[in-house]
Parts: C-alpha cells; sequence; structure tokens
C-alpha cells in the first residue's frame, strides 16, 4: 500500500501574508508516515517555493495547460510548473471541467502532459448529485478514469494520484460517507490492475479534521484532496496526522 497523501487544493484563495502565515505553520511537516502538499493559485507558486525548499511538503498547481508553448494567453505549461519546483498539478477538478467546459479528452491531454514534464497529474473524478441520485456513479467514474488509462496505458498509471471527488460533497459541508467512498475507492482500484497498489487514490469533498480519521480508516482511502480546511494550518495538519496509519 502506498503512503498516505494528504493534499491542499486552496482554489482562489489566499493572499501573500495569509501565505505566509499558513506555510510558516505546515513547514515543520514529518513527512516520513503521510506525504503533505499544497496547490495554491499559480501566482503564489514561488512564494511556495522559497518558504518549502527544503522542508518535507510539497507543492503543485491546480491546472496546466495540455500545450508545452505558444499563443495560448493566459495560460500555463507542465514546464512552468516544474521549473517552480512543483511535484503536482491538479487536474480534471469538477470545477475546470464545470465552470471551463473540460472534457474528459482534454482532461487525457492534460495528464499526458503532466508526466511528460515529470510532474505527477492529480485525477480527480466524480459523479454529480443528479448523476447519484440516478444511480449512475459508478459508470461516470467509469468514463472518466478509463478515458484517462485508455490515453495513458496502466503501467503509466503508476506515476499519478486519483482523486475521487463527488461534486455534491465539494465545499457543501456534506462529505460523502466512509461507505459510500470505499464503494467508490475500491472500483477504481479495481480498474488499475497491475498497478493498482501502487496509486494513491484521495478521497475528497468536506474533509475536515473531525471526519477524516473514519474516512482515512477505508482500506482504499489513501488520504485526501482537502479545498476549504487546508486553508488553516492547524486543521489541515490535523487531516494529515489523521492519516498517519
Ligand atoms: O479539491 C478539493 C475539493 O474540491 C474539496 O473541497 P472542500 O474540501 O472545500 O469540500
Amino acid at each position: 500500500m502506498a503512503k498516505p497523501l494528504v493534499l491542499g487544493n486552496w482554489k482562489m484563495n489566499g493572499s501573500i501574508p495569509a501565505n505566509a502565515e499558513l506555510l510558516k505553520g505546515l513547514r515543520d511537516w514529518d513527512a516520513s508516515k503521510v506525504s503533505l502538499g499544497v496547490c495554491p493559485p499559480a501566482i503564489y507558486l514561488p512564494q511556495c517555493q522559497v518558504v518549502l525548499n527544503g522542508s518535507d511538503v510539497a507543492w503543485g498547481g491546480q491546472d496546466m495547460s495540455e500545450h508545452d508553448s505558444g499563443a495560448y494567453t493566459g495560460e500555463i505549461s507542465s514546464q512552468m510548473l516544474g521549473e517552480l519546483g512543483c511535484q503536482y498539478v491538479i487536474l480534471g477538478h469538477s470545477e475546470r471541467r464545470q465552470y471551463h467546459a473540460e472534457s474528459d479528452e482534454l482532461v487525457a491531454n492534460k495528464c499526458a502532459a503532466a508526466l511528460k514534464a515529470s510532474l505527477v497529474p492529480v485525477l480527480c473524478i466524480g459523479e454529480s448529485q443528479a448523476e447519484r441520485e440516478a444511480g449512475e456513479t459508478l459508470a461516470v467514474i467509469e468514463r472518466q478514469l478509463m478515458t484517462v488509462i485508455n490515453h495513458l496505458g496502466l503501467e503509466a498509471m503508476a506515476n499519478t494520484v486519483v482523486a475521487y471527488e463527488p461534486v455534491w460533497a465539494i465545499g457543501t459541508g456534506l462529505s460523502a460517507s466512509p461507505e459510500q467512498a470505499q464503494e467508490v475507492h475500491a472500483y477504481i482500484r479495481s480498474r488499475l490492475g497491475d498497478v493498482a497498489n501502487s496509486v494513491q487514490i484521495l478521497y475528497g469533498g468536506s474533509v475536515k479534521p473531525d471526519n477524516a480519521a473514519e474516512l482515512f480508516a477505508k482500506p482504499d482511502i489513501d488520504g485526501a484532496l482537502v479545498g476549504g480546511a487546508s486553508l488553516k494550518a492547524d486543521d489541515f495538519l490535523a487531516i494529515a496526522k489523521a492519516a498517519v496509519r
């Protein structure tokens, strides 16, 4: 079983002074039992690099272009994230799929570009409330996941992280129950063939210090992709401590 991983997705939050305070609270983390990382807005990546360099805490992007370079105004490339010392890049987050019309194919292309630049893609997949109510959860997961697996090949999946994020649980305070999450995580693992045990499968959606331990107690939940609760060092560290096995 891979080492647990707890990643913070700051989304479009932060400021230089607030980040300084938050990063100061995180930088002494000892990653021997649980890996920890933050994904700030891209403009704050240099600040993270300065503060976290030499620490056990990793950092990464929240998105990137599928292209290497060129006339793509507003975009950031995998190489640029690499230059800033990023280890991870979140791809296919439901907010990108919803507000920027990202398709499964585009997300698969971005995952391939990330791997080419030696970044670890954190592939986000998950169903909407309507899809869950219609009994389509596993069909949605199958479609989103298999588009990427078919594009990259199973072997390359060993260098990725998968995050199950039910859209209805994101930012709502309504986490999936440990049993609901475990069912989907086990399904994801079953589709990863020979590399299943090397892939960290994270849960995301209203993870807080008070529900993290029961989620992490499930056998196929290897950590969390944390939104709101990653903005306070104490809460984020409490979640990371709950992931210690
Ligand atoms: O990427 C993180 C997820 O969207 C979860 O966000 P949340 O913890 O604020 O619900």
